[in-house]
């Protein structure tokens, strides 16, 4: 039913992907043979009711914990194979993270928290690009700020632009929009939107809001571990049925 899901050019392969925490009678599945391909220049929302193993799928596909058994891949390179100074490199230069926290660094300015992972990195930054970001995520004239002189929606723009300085081959977000309020949200994920038509990013998505699921092209949606349906185009009413349909909202 999802091998429609699954062309050629995708970025980040699941294949049968597991994950079990703990160990006989406390063993939980919270992945059970998870396999998607994520197209390149797409935008992914994952959504579930709480416990259905979006955080464990976002951090499997992003390097940040290895699956049970199972393969993910980033490109042509299979993440299970690699140690961890391996797979920390390759977060650092192949993939951008979003966080509902938006982890910047209160001492740094916006440019310097901006340009943190292409210096951890040893990586030169291309000032032509960092200006075309800057302007893209709206930060012009405020590259000298500090975190605490900005707002949430700014502060949040400042996390995008950093996860986009490396030119990564996609983009994760765990609740991106989750300490915003509405308004911001929606400026937040028209970026995230626009950075995808634009730049052709790919950017995958957890969220608990159909608002927030709305902007992408295709919504995931696991329960007990499994991907369980996927929307493409959905609108807001659509996916809210969805949910509600998994048992999310009762
Ligand atoms: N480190 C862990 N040790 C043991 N069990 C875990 C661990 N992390 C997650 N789990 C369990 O795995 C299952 C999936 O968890 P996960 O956090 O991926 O779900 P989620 O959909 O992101 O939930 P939420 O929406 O509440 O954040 C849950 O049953 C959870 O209790």
């Amino acid at each position: 039913m999802l091998g429609r899901l699954v062309p050629m050019n995708n970025v980040v392969r699941l294949d049968a992907v597991s994950k079990v925490y703990g160990r006989g009678q406390s063993a939980v599945a919270a992945l059970r043979e998870v396999t998607i391909g994520i197209p390149k220049g797409s935008f992914t929302a994952v959504m579930g009711p709480s416990g259905s193993g979006k955080s464990t799928f976002l951090h499997c596909a992003a390097g940040l914990d290895r699956p049970t058994s199972g393969s993910v891949r980033l490109g042509d390179t299979e993440l299970s194979a690699m140690n961890e100074t391996e797979l920390t490199e390759l977060r650092r230069e192949r993939i951008g993270f979003v966080f509902q926290a938006f982890n910047l660094v209160p001492s740094l300015t916006v440019t310097q928290n901006i340009t943190l992972p292409l210096r951890l990195a040893g990586v030169r930054t291309d000032e032509a690009w960092l200006r075309g970001i800057v302007e893209r995520v709206g930060l012009t004239g405020r590259t000298d700020h500090r975190p605490a002189q900005l707002s949430g929606g700014q502060q949040q723009r400042v996390a995008i632009a950093r996860a986009l300085v490396a030119r990564p081959e996609v983009v994760f977000g765990d609740e991106p929009t989750g300490a915003l309020d509405m308004m911001t949200a929606r400026d937040v994920l028209a970026l995230l939107r626009e950075v995808v038509d634009g730049l052709g990013q790919t950017v995958v998505m957890v969220t608990h809001d159909p608002i927030a699921a709305s902007y992408a092209d295709t919504v995931l949606f696991l329960a007990d571990g499994r991907i369980v349906d996927s929307v493409t185009a959905p609108t807001v009413d659509m996916v809210a049925e969805r949910m509600t349909r998994l048992g999310a909202y009762v």
